[in-house]
């Protein structure tokens, strides 16, 4: 069931119009249903089936604590990429127990918190790593349970910027070196290896890339147990695409099964998944003003009240998120328009030659923005991060409340 859909003409997340939701928290304002966050959360958990699993939500898709407190209230895991995202995951009720820590580069600070809290799992992506690891876990008198996130060297076919499970990119440990780094792994005395992992990039759109990586993963595990390391989960990271415009990635339930298959007989191996655009993207939408329409020689600009800051994704990776009047009562009439916001860069455009029927003060929402949107904005130009607000049937949450002036420079000092 979709939770954003038109009812007389108005714009509805859940029960409430957008217009009496931006009516109370303005904008640019992000809106998130509930009902769609955890439809896609228990889509996910039960496309895995019975197969002993894991989902660990990658917060860095949207991190608000309101939520991640929705996400822990159904028992899901997190995977996390700092320190800062641990922090959220016990604020908002997670359990540190079902938490996994990837990242290229842990800080002695984060490691120590993070064993400190008890989380699963280290996904560690380096020697000198796993040797930063140990030194914290022996200072602590802690051994810490890792994971190595292995490089399988697969292209997962997606845009380059979100691809990383090729040898040229920064992620993991190549494949020709992993089992020599288990057996490093296995010397270190306040290690203790649980898994494997590997995260092949964002926004897959075919299941072959990841059924690939898995293959060349599981020919690791064997080549490990036969030298006498036995481990007792697979993280498959997440990665899963959603459609943005006519993509056509396959369901939970499809990529879920393609991956099970190949499980069979291994079930003493438990399945992490670490899904963030699948459970996040289309759960939330990031509504705006119109404040002009200007036309230019050669194009006509709407200008609105969010902008690159706001939501980086279309100048950062030209992508394409649909744009949606939030309400059709006018009749207005059609012109093709750039999307575009007010901070001072020629890649600021939320949209480009986008057929719409509007007028200044109208309100657009822009789709699909629940994940990397809010975390990914700044404050560049000076410009206040957006409200957030989660919707729960009738109710109205804020979840963060819009910045103000002061936030702008907090912790900041004039001198004499
Ligand atoms: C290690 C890791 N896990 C999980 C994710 C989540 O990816 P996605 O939002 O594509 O599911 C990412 C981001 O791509 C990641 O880097
Ligand atoms: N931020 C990216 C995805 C990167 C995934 C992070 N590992 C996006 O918006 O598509």
């Amino acid at each position: 069931m979709d939770h954003f859909t038109y009812k007389n003409n108005q714009l509805m997340v859940e029960d409430v119009s957008v217009k009496d939701i931006v009516g109370q928290h303005q904008t640019p304002c992000y809106i998130y249903s509930r009902a769609t966050i955890e439809r896609h959360w228990q889509a996910f958990d039960q496309a895995v089936g019975t197969h002993p699993h894991l989902i660990c939500y990658a917060v860095k898709a949207n991190s608000n604590i309101g939520v991640l407190s929705v996400l822990a209230k159904l028992g899901s895991g997190f995977d996390i990429v700092s320190g800062g995202e641990l922090a959220r995951v016990l604020e908002a009720g997670g359990d540190a127990s079902k938490v996994v820590f990837s990242g290229v580069a842990k800080t002695e600070q984060e490691i120590a918190y993070a064993l400190e809290q008890g989380i699963k799992c280290f996904n560690v992506e380096s020697i000198p790593e796993l040797e930063r690891i140990n030194k914290v876990a022996a200072q602590l008198n802690k051994v810490a349970p890792i994971s190595l996130r292995i490089n399988p060297d697969v292209d997962a076919k997606t845009h380059p910027y979100i691809s990383t499970g090729l040898k040229a990119n920064k992620f993991g440990i190549a494949r020709e070196q992993a089992i020599a780094t288990y057996r490093q792994a296995a010397t270190m005395s306040h290690l203790k290896i649980t898994g494997m992992d590997c995260h092949i990039g964002s926004q897959l759109t075919s299941t072959e890339p990841f059924v690939d990586a898995l293959d060349r993963l599981l020919v690791l595990i064997d080549e490990l147990a036969a030298s006498g390391i036995v481990i007792s989960h697979l993280d498959v990271g997440g990665g899963l695409g959603v459609t943005y415009n006519n993509e056509t990635p396959p369901s939970p339930a499809t990529y879920a099964a393609a991956l099970t298959e190949r499980m069979q007989g291994r079930e003493s191996l438990t399945l992490i998944f670490e899904p963030g655009r699948a459970i996040m993207a289309n759960a939330g939408i990031l509504v705006t003003k119109v404040e002009f329409l200007k036309q230019g020689e050669e194009k006509n600009f709407a200008i609105v009240d969010a902008a690159m800051n706001d939501l980086l994704r279309p100048a950062l990776y030209s992508a394409w998120q649909e744009i949606i009047p939030v309400s059709t009562e006018q009749q207005r009439e059609n012109a093709l328009y750039d999307v575009v916001g007010p901070v001072c860069e020629t890649g600021d455009f939320l949209g480009k030659d986008r057929e719409l029927a509007i007028a200044p003060d109208d309100y657009l929402a822009v789709r699909s923005a629940g994940a990397y949107g809010f975390t990914m904005s700044s404050n560049y130009n000076s410009r206040c991060r957006a409200a957030e607000v989660l919707i729960d049937g009738k109710q109205i949450h804020l979840v963060r409340e819009r910045e103000n002036l002061k936030d702008l420079w907090k912790g900041e000092h004039k001198i004499p």
